[in-house]
């Protein structure tokens, strides 16, 4: 767990964080999102004491960081940055093998690291570990960016717009990733994003930021049912609102029984996607998979979207 209390930090007359105090739970994914110079990166590079807070404190699993040496904090922790920051003269195992050199792990611990790793990602260890960075696209050179920050498998990884460089479609398959690879390791995700669909997609919680201060910290629901009133609405934004509420639940919550016409839908599909089917199908009801006869309908569909004005 990371307790964040009270943090603030100054660059001359630019206060960049001012008395942030949030809570970050063991294994979860926390979105830090707000507009430019809100002081996002700083609070996140603070968390490693990459920054000096000027005040306030930062607690993980208890303990103070700054009674950690910084050596020790930053190399217990993963940290990735746009563009990932690979050494361009080292091969991709060399880069994924960094952390884990460091702290002397012996030679086959890593080999074996580096290849579970690259397989992770889809890349096979074979073709790739003895590639060059510039021989990689940037969605690869991405993807291993992320898995040297997982190297030395640490509890906590600090990731600074990771896939801001990225097409939408290989940042959607690199967001998938990064979902499925934290659940499977339980990686405590702190991740700084301008993207609040991709904040919305893989976060448990989103903190907003607007000058240096923490306006709203609330599951991706909460925010989106209920967001603090001015910025945090405007940023949600009003008029997509109800397609994000509808995105995050399935279809199938809404299901009665019933039959209608067409193919069925997909058991696992979202509310949103249902609503797709609706509409292009001009219907007031659809089918769902499954081995009772069952639909979702347009109505039901409106009620879960209405939001609170
Ligand atoms: N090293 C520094 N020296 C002086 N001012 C700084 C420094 N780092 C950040 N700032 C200022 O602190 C404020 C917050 O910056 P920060 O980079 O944390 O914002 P951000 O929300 O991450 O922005 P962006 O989304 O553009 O990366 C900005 O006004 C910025 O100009």
């Amino acid at each position: 767990m990371i307790e964040i209390d009270g943090l603030s930090r100054r660059f001359g007359d630019v206060l960049a964080v001012d008395d942030v105090s949030m809570t970050i739970e063991r294994g979860s994914i926390t979105a830090l999102v707000g507009a430019s110079g809100s002081g996002k990166s700083t609070l996140l590079r603070m968390i490693n004491r990459l920054i000096e807070p000027t005040a306030g404190t930062v607690r993980i699993d208890g303990r103070d960081t700054a009674t950690v040496p910084h050596e020790t904090l930053r190399r217990g922790m993963g940290y990735v940055i746009q563009g990932n920051g690979l050494f361009p003269h080292w091969t991709v195992a060399q880069n994924i093998a960094t952390v884990p050199r460091l702290v002397g792990w012996p030679k086959a611990r890593i080999a074996a690291r580096v290849d579970a790793l690259l397989d992770l990602f889809g890349l096979d260890p074979a073709a790739y570990r003895d590639k060059y960075p510039a021989q990689l696209s940037g969605g690869q050179q991405q993807r291993v960016g992320v898995a040297r920050a997982l190297a030395a498998e640490p509890a906590v990884m600090l990731m600074d717009e990771p896939f801001g460089a990225l097409d939408p479609i290989i940042r959607a398959q690199a967001q998938r990733d990064l979902g499925a690879i934290q659940r499977r390791l339980g990686t405590t995700i702190v991740l700084v994003t301008h993207d609040m669909e991709e904040a919305i997609r893989l976060a448990d919680r989103i903190a907003v930021m607007r000058a240096g201060r923490l306006l709203q910290d609330a599951t991706p629901a909460a925010l989106l049912a209920d967001p603090a009133p001015g910025y945090v609405a405007e940023l949600v934004g009003a008029s997509d609102r109800a397609f994000r509420l509808l995105s995050l639940r399935p279809a199938a919550e809404l299901a009665e029984p019933g039959t209608a016409d067409g193919p069925p839908l997909d058991a696992d599909v979202s509310q949103r996607e249902a609503l797709g089917a609706l509409l292009s199908r001009g219907a007031d009801a659809v089918p769902l998979a499954g081995p009772e006869p069952r639909i979702v309908t347009l109505a039901a569909l409106r009620r879960r979207a209405e939001v609170p004005s």
